[in-house]
């Protein structure tokens, strides 16, 4: 029986407090989603920035039960997501800057014997920060082997149904458990990414944008906003930042509000933390009397159906071309 291996691919975080600081330094070292100095000083520099940053850091994780579930929550999806495609498939995870390392999986996939692997980008919209790198280790990892599988591609899913569908269904029952929708803001908030790498012709921002507009199209009678959240650096970032947009819409009388985490497809410091946390907060400060977050997408099952659907598209496509 013919066997494919599906490799998830997605950033990691760290699974324990010490290891916030080893994680930070892979990600800080990586020129594809940070450029600091030149290439032969980034080293350097990047293990400055973590000795500042890793105390602050780790003391949010801390604050979410001492690591990332992102580890948990995505082999969860990849043992859901082996259930759904049924025999024939196995699936893994593979992660970028956190165990379990795209070096460490593929070796073990490659033992396994598959006769195609499908590299599976976790994050919706494509960045060459994010899936771009991802797939950039991957391929180093594979140039090293003398015999290769045929290797899929899926990129992104930004504008697939069923990823729309598993949004919608989150922010359906999130409208829910308000006492009048019609009063109710939504405010998406997408990653934020330095405005040089859209110049540069990065799609991010359009893919974004475009989930935002096929979401939309089933909340006609909801307002909504679009800003961008984590900002880690002192350069020029994508506007409006979701701090701004609170402020922004305390001030034009909004009590409550809906928080819709876009570009993460599970939990991880980011809606745990800055969202639960800060934004909350700054929420309550701002006169805003309810403030709600969506539930990240975890192992809902239509976004398990949702990841199946573009494995066998991805496959067919390969095999008809
Ligand atoms: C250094 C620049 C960064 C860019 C550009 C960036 C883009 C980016 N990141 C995600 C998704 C995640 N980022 C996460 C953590 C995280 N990201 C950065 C830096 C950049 N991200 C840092 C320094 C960190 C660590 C936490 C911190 O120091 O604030 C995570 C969380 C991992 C976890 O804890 O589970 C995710 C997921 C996207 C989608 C994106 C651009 C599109
Ligand atoms: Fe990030
Ligand atoms: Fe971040």
């Amino acid at each position: 029986m013919s066997h494919t291996s599906v490799i998830l691919l997605q950033m990691g975080g760290p699974d324990s407090l010490e290891a916030v600081g080893p994680f930070l330094r892979n990600l800080f070292s990586d020129r594809e989603i940070i450029r600091i100095g030149p290439a032969w000083l980034q080293p350097f520099i990047a293990r400055m920035i973590v000795k500042r940053r890793t105390r602050v850091v780790a003391e949010k994780y801390r604050e979410i039960g001492g690591k990332s579930p992102i580890r948990q929550l995505t082999e969860a999806q990849a043992a859901a997501l082996e259930r759904e495609l049924g025999e024939g498939f196995t699936c893994t995870v593979a992660m970028r800057y956190w165990h379990p390392l795209t070096a460490d999986t593929l070796r073990r996939v490659i033992a396994d014997g598959p006769e195609r692997i499908v590299a599976l980008s976790l994050y919706p919209h494509y960045s060459r920060a994010t899936g771009g790198s991802s797939f950039n280790d991957l391929d180093r990892c594979l140039t090293s082997l003398t015999a290769r599988p045929q290797v899929v591609r899926v990129p992104h899913f930004f504008d697939h149904p069923l990823y729309i569908d598993a949004l919608a269904e989150k922010i359906e029952a999130g409208l829910a458990s308000f006492p009048e929708r019609s009063r109710v803001r939504l405010l998406f908030s997408a990653h934020s990414l330095p405005q040089s790498f859209i110049d540069e012709g990065d799609p991010y921002l359009d893919h974004v944008r475009a989930t935002v507009r096929l979401v939309m199209e089933r909340f006609g009678d909801v307002g909504h906003s679009l800003a961008f959240q984590s900002r880690a650096g002192p350069v020029k970032w994508l506007e409006p930042s979701t701090d701004d947009m609170l402020k922004e819409l305390a001030k034009t009388g909004c009590r409550e509000l809906l928080m819709v985490p876009l570009s993460f497809v599970s939990d991880h410091i980011e809606t745990l933390h800055e969202i639960d946390i800060e934004y909350a907060a700054e929420a309550a400060q701002l006169g805003i009397t309810t403030f709600r977050r969506t539930e990240s997408l975890n192992s809902s099952p239509t976004f398990i159906r949702c990841l199946a659907r573009l494995v066998r598209d991805a496959l067919h496509q390969t095999a008809s071309s």
